[in-house]
């Protein structure tokens, strides 16, 4: 018998609540998309324009997150194109883009297999996209997923990505018929300040995502539950406090989902035979640090470093992180610490809180302090020590890479 014969004994799952915990993975497709009837037959019918010769050259798909925006507008738009040879989809998520350049190119990508040298610039890659476009049927959708990021390319204005997108002198010239879904947490075009040449080229078409409330979770999850769990493992009553829970909190889709899984490896490792609403009592704060730290541990260096001024100052009594810190005081000790080295401006500093406000990191507000003035004040919208345990996580990951 080898040690690994033991090792492996040992780590094996005993008595597990699971039977597919796998089902309970948010990246997992669902085999259909439950409770968004109304967003679907909204879609359905823009898409059915073509019939009378018209798409809406935008549509914004815009809600709080895990609401099932990317899934049902790719869901209909591949389940339309299948149905209709003269409409072709094409999805892109731009999460990784941080400039105007990325962006489009990310797109050129996607239609061609290729990206185009950094040399060739903006329009450049945006002439690529007209070419590639020409080959494409009469009508395309281009979702757009995480349209937001491009207002971090702190170089270019996102008015100039859009004023190519929509009003390209290529895509007029060869009377391409396109529609860019843009996908993201907010309304376009107020998130993102666009001018008024962008704006009168937009339609303003909008299909709003809500938060899912109990029943419409319950609709979605019912076949996931029943997937991963062993059948008496999980009672009616307890998955009903578990599901109200993940209502009141979030209406998020993906978090409801990492709750039960969650809860349900607690109920193993305490070798319950059953999960209980404790366990999801006990769940609810891991599971929003499980996705705070996801968001944490990819941003931006610049990011990690205004979130550790943010909460770097503790209480000499309590040893408690003392929020909320002043924009100067953020500033002060960027330039007191090893960060220094980053050389932030005032005005850099000012426009990361801006994303991180954005992305709903933290909270910003004017405090007035009578003849001091007004001063900006901000603090985490998490607990602070996250911050601590994202960079801890990451210089793991760092390690392990460079192992
Ligand atoms: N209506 C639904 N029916 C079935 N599963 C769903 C539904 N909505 C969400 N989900 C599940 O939640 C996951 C996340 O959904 P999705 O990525 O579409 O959310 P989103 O609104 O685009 O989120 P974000 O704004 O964070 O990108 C999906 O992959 C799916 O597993």
């Amino acid at each position: 018998m080898s040690k690994y014969d033991d090792l492996f004994d040992e780590t094996a799952p005993d008595d597990s609540v699971f039977t597919d915990k796998g089902a309970l993975d948010p990246l997992a497709e669902p085999d259909e998309i439950m409770a968004r009837d109304e967003q679907e037959r909204e879609l359905a019918t823009i898409l059915n324009g073509i019939k009378e010769g018209y798409l809406p050259p935008t549509v914004s798909i815009y809600g709080p997150p895990g609401t099932g925006k990317t899934l049902t507008a790719r869901r209909i738009c591949q389940a339309f194109a299948t149905r209709h040879e003269e409409l072709a989809a094409e999805y892109v998520n731009l999460k990784e883009c941080r400039t105007l350049f990325s962006a489009a190119n990310e797109i050129h990508l996607e239609l061609t297999g290729e990206r185009k040298k950094s040399y060739v610039g903006l329009d450049g890659v945006f002439e690529g996209i007209w070419i590639a476009l020409e080959d494409y049927p009469e009508y395309t959708v281009l979702i757009l997923d995480e349209i937001d990021q491009i207002q971090h390319d702190a170089n270019y204005d996102p008015n100039e990505f859009f004023y190519r997108l929509l009003r390209g002198e290529g895509k007029l010239k060869r009377g391409i018929t396109l529609s860019a879904w843009l996908v993201s947490n907010q309304i376009i075009d107020v998130d993102l300040r666009l001018d008024s040449r962008v704006e009168s080229a937009m339609s303003d078409e909008s299909v709003f995502f809500g938060p899912y409330g109990k029943a419409k979770l319950t609709a979605l999850l019912a076949p996931r539950l029943e997937q991963a769990f062993k059948s008496g493992v999980l009672s009616d009553q307890v998955s009903e406090y578990g599901i109200q829970q993940a209502a009141n909190y979030w209406g998020d889709a993906r978090k409801a989902l990492s709750l039960f899984r969650n809860a349900g490896e607690l109920a193993n490792e305490r070798s319950l035979e059953e999960i209980t609403r404790s366990c999801f009592d006990e769940c609810i704060e891991t599971t929003d640090k499980e996705a705070v730290l996801e968001k944490l541990t990819t941003l931006p260096k610049n990011h990690h470093a205004i979130l550790l001024c943010l909460s770097g100052l503790r209480n000499v009594e309590t040893g408690i992180i003392e929020q909320p810190v002043s924009t100067a005081d953020i500033k002060q000790a960027l330039d007191e610490s090893s960060l220094a080295k980053l050389k932030l401006s005032n005005r850099a500093v000012h426009s990361v809180l801006t994303d991180l406000e954005t992305m709903g990191l933290i909270e910003t507000w004017i405090e007035s302090r009578g003849r001091g003035g007004r001063v900006k004040q901000h603090k985490t919208t998490f607990e602070p020590e996250w911050v601590h345990d994202a960079l801890e996580r990451r210089a793991r990951s760092t390690e392990t890479d460079g192992a």
